[in-house]
């Protein structure tokens, strides 16, 4: 089983590439885990923000297999602690026999059919991040989180 992340444009700062790519190269440690950018919807700027995220939908929703276990990264999703987000990986990883698959809005969010399809919805904060931002922290919580599940001195609580 692969936990895929998939979220939509490239990142545009490359302070931002340069903390996601080291937490991705830490977690091969622990897992397979498989980066997907979708890229940006041609001429986005001129649709309406519900035609946006419904066209993104799409695309998101074509790299879902059937029987995948997706996850949205959602501000109004479910807030866990670190060690609590630990506990909720390994759950996962013990069930789940297809892949783990979060994924992260475009600049507006999901399209219904997104929510619709998804098996959890979990938050990183109450507060609204920037979906670029959203790939850093969420990389160094799977990478806290796999640390914390072999007892390893990363995390501190
Ligand atoms: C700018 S937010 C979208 C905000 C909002 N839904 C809207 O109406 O515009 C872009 C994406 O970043 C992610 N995101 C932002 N803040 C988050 C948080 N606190 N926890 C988890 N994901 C977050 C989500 O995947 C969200 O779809």
């Amino acid at each position: 089983m692969k936990i895929k992340l998939i979220a939509i444009g490239k990142t545009d700062e490359a302070f931002l590439e340069e903390g996601i790519q080291k937490y991705l190269k830490r977690l091969k440690h622990y897992h397979q885990v498989e980066f997907t950018i979708i890229p940006d919807i041609k001429q986005g700027g001129k649709f309406t923000a519900d035609k946006l995220k419904e066209e993104e939908g799409k695309l998101i929703l074509q790299k879902v297999q059937e029987g995948d276990h997706l996850i949205l990264l959602d501000e109004k999703g479910k807030n866990f602690t670190s060690s609590e987000f630990a506990g909720f990986l390994q759950k996962k990883l013990n069930a789940v026999t297809t892949n783990l698959v979060f994924v992260i809005g475009g600049a507006f969010g999901f399209s219904p059919a997104v929510y619709e399809r998804a098996n959890d919805k979990i938050s990183l904060s109450k507060m609204t991040f920037s979906h670029q931002m959203v790939r850093l922290f969420f990389t160094e919580q799977l990478y806290r989180g796999f640390t914390i599940l072999r007892g390893e001195k990363y995390h501190h609580d």
